[in-house]
């Protein structure tokens, strides 16, 4: 054979181990011919600008409620009605997250966000007792005792000057989720920063760029980039911390249960109920017992880094924008000020009106703005059926500004869940998501909302900085890009 029929016959082969794909791309693209949607120039340009979910309101107002998106070569559906976004969650069949979540995965792993299949589900029955009710009564305590170090920590600040509160939200909600969740004192508040933290804002940023990049998307190119160098240097302090954590607590846990192993059981027999236990805990005893023998210390890392990761980003952002809503508002503020006072120390029960507060934040602000799913079968949605191959988009941040459930949808108006919330549409708001893969500490983060605000409110009153706007930023969590700018005096 001369070198030509090789190259010749080298080539067939290429092109027939790619020919399925091939048909696919071409299907897809016969598809999104069907559906409204910017060209490849219009992304570069916009992710240029950096203001993502100010475009992404420009395409649900020139193209309606569904588009599409070429992300390279990955197609993107996005929905923003609650009857399309009911179908997507309420299909039990759709549980996979789309592609772009492998870009998290050298961060995450194949932590419970990015896992799909049947280790996603043994994973999920393993960790949800973790944050049953029960356990989350315990976390009340460790939670409040980190409020008032950050009330002490915002002293100096109650001069009624601008400052950015930000940076003080985050520090408090790393020791909240270490404290509870992962059962270790961290003490970030007692510094003036914290290394994790600054990983975490780094990581996100970049991700986000690499998401909606066409060329940083080949993880071959991405690696060799200054980005890629940077996201590999904030792996090392992230995976530094989350090794740390589990190293402490594993220690821990085995000292004491040798001590106590006795007199626990004691305890146990005497309440008539077994224990229950805080999420890492639960995890390495699942370890150190064998009857969760598949977890290996790698599987343990990865959902601790998830929980880290989830579990104070999400809040900090919420916190923080519900604060800024607040001091804009000084109405509201009060209403919720006189009902922190009345209900305190029932943080755990129902506060109408701070709920209500909360909830309105996240439909202007949802810490998760869009989460996608990767179309496994052809998909019915509404009208259009979507491919096997493709991936749809929940658009959380339009959906929460259709003005058929939210008249003057950027208006901040608390009433729309104080008293109107029987007649929203059931998935109107979607927050916290809904359906088997929902927020799994949608509970704790109440929780945490809850007895933050009251307390900080019960201290202080916030008042608007002149001018100032959060600028909201869609990096993986929803920030603000110019920080959130306060000013505060204290409550006599
Ligand atoms: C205001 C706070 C929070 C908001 C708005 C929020 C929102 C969400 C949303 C929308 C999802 C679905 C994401 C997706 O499908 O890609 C999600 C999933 C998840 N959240 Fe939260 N979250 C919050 C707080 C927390 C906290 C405090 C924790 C942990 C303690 C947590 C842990 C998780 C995990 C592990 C998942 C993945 C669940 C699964 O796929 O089975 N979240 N969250």
């Amino acid at each position: 054979m001369n070198t030509w029929t090789l190259l010749a016959f080298a080539l067939w082969a290429l092109f027939m181990r790619y020919l399925p794909q091939i048909f696919k791309f071409v299907e897809l693209q016969r598809f999104s011919r069907t559906l409204p949607g910017p060209t490849v120039g219009e992304l570069i340009a916009n992710v240029k600008k950096g203001q993502i979910l100010n475009w992404l309101k420009e395409l649900r107002l020139q193209h309606g409620p569904v588009f599409r998106i070429w992300f390279g070569k990955d197609l993107m559906v996005f929905f923003t009605t609650p009857d399309d976004i009911k179908q997507l969650l309420g299909n039990n069949t759709l549980l996979s997250k789309s592609r772009n979540y492998q870009l998290v995965e050298p961060w995450l792993g194949k932590g419970l966000l990015t896992n799909s299949g049947e280790s996603w589900h043994r994973r999920r029955k393993l960790l949800t007792p973790a944050f049953h009710f029960r356990i989350l009564s315990e976390f009340k305590e460790p939670m409040e005792e980190n409020c008032r170090i950050l009330v002490s920590r915002l002293r100096d600040h109650a001069d009624g000057k601008p400052f950015d509160i930000y940076p003080y939200i985050t520090l408090f909600a790393l020791d909240a989720i270490c404290e509870t969740a992962m059962g270790i004192k961290k003490n970030a508040q007692m510094q003036s920063d914290s290394d994790y933290v600054r990983a975490v804002q780094t990581i996100c940023r970049i991700l986000h760029h690499q998401s909606f990049s066409f060329w940083q998307r080949f993880n071959f190119l991405f690696n060799l980039s200054a980005a890629g160098q940077k996201r590999n240097a904030a792996l090392r302090v992230l995976h530094g911390e989350t090794n740390r954590v589990i190293q402490i607590r594993r220690k821990q846990l085995q000292q004491a249960k040798a001590e106590q192993e006795t007199a626990q059981q004691q305890e146990d027999n005497d309440v008539g109920s077994k224990r229950r236990l805080a999420f890492l805990d639960m995890l390495l005893l699942a370890q150190l017992e064998g009857n969760g023998s598949e977890l290996s210390d790698v599987d343990i890392r990865e959902e601790v880094d998830t929980f880290m990761f989830e579990g104070h980003d999400t809040t900090s952002s919420a916190i923080a924008f519900a604060i800024s809503l607040l001091s804009k508002h000084a109405d509201v503020q009060q209403r919720v000020y006189e009902e922190a006072v009345e209900l305190e120390g029932r943080e755990k029960e129902s506060m109408p009106y701070l709920e209500a507060v909360i909830k309105e934040t996240l439909r202007l602000y949802p810490s998760v703005p869009f989460f996608s799913r990767e179309v496994l079968e052809d998909l019915q949605v509404g009208q259009v059926t979507v491919p096997k191959g493709a991936s749809v988009s929940c658009l959380i941040y339009m959906l929460h500004r259709d003005p058929d459930s939210f008249p003057d949808p950027e208006r901040f108006d608390p009433d729309r869940f104080y008293l109107n919330e029987n007649q929203l549409h059931p998935f109107a708001f979607a927050g916290f998501s809904a359906g088997p893969r929902n927020c799994i500490g949608q509970k704790f983060a109440m929780l945490e909302l809850k007895c933050s605000l009251s307390m900080l409110l019960r201290h202080y009153q916030f008042l608007p900085v002149a001018d100032h706007q959060p600028l909201p930023l869609a990096e993986l969590v929803m920030k603000s890009g110019n920080g959130i700018q306060v000013r505060m005096q204290p409550r006599p």
